[in-house]
């Protein structure tokens, strides 16, 4: 087994898996050190700058819930990426679709949620399905907007399982836009990212789109 960092900035630092058989690699994300005593702090004073008292007894507990939700927010979990031979020579898309989206928004600290389709076209090499949700929800633990998120994850599974084409969709309510500010209630926004066949050949890109669940009704492949 071996140990990669993904970088803050969602940059691969493995190889492309290779040939071979079952294979797990380990992956941790880098998304910065959490000081909970001074994040407990921090929203005590947040508190008192907005007018309420962090001494009432009802708000005793308050700081320290805040802190420790935030930091499990925003604190990737270690996850093991599995491949195994594509002995079969499966050459038809994957598609994971309803994976569960949980960010938080980087401009207001507001969660973001929805859900995901993630897909691929095998090369040499099959994943472990689990590992496709995994990977999406290393990279939402942090704060975010939705076209990096969607981006990163198709990065990241280009890079590392090194298949023929890889695609993400991300379907989402932003609570900045829905609770607050504009309040669009019951607005969404969809993002995807393409890599390889499902960007190039059209045919696949629709095949893709009509499994992830975002092709237009009623058009032809
Ligand atoms: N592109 C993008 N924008 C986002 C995302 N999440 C939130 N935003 C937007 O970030 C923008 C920040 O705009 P600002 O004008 O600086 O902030 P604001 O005054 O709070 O804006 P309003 O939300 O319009 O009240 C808003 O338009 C948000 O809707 C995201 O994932 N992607
Ligand atoms: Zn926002």
């Amino acid at each position: 087994m071996t140990t990669h960092a993904i970088r803050r900035t969602g940059a691969p630092v493995a190889e492309p898996a290779v040939p071979g058989s079952r294979r797990a690699l380990r992956f941790v994300r880098e998304t910065g050190a959490v000081d909970l005593p001074a994040a407990e702090r921090a929203v005590a004073q947040l508190l008192r700058a907005l007018g309420r008292d962090p001494a009432d007894p009802r708000l005793a507990d308050t700081p320290r819930r805040v802190a420790d939700t935030l930091a499990e927010l925003l604190t990737g979990r270690p996850f093991e990426l599995t491949t195994f031979p594509n002995d079969g020579g499966y050459d038809e898309l994957v598609v994971a679709t309803g994976i569960p989206v949980r960010s938080l928004c980087e401009h207001h600290l507001l969660p973001f949620t929805g859900v995901a389709a993630i897909g691929y076209l095998p090369g040499e090499r099959i994943l472990g399905l689990s590992k496709l949700a995994r990977v999406l929800e290393s990279f939402a633990r942090d704060l975010q907007v939705q076209e990096r998120l969607t981006r990163q994850v198709a990065d990241w599974l280009r890079d590392h399982l090194a298949p023929r084409g890889v695609g993400v969709v991300i379907t989402a309510e932003h609570q900045c836009m829905t609770l607050r500010g504009v309040r669009a209630t019951g607005s969404r926004t969809v993002t995807s990212a393409l890599h390889g066949v499902l960007r190039e050949d059209a045919r696949s890109r629709q095949e893709f789109l009509a499994l992830a669940g975002t092709a237009p009704t009623g058009t032809a492949a």
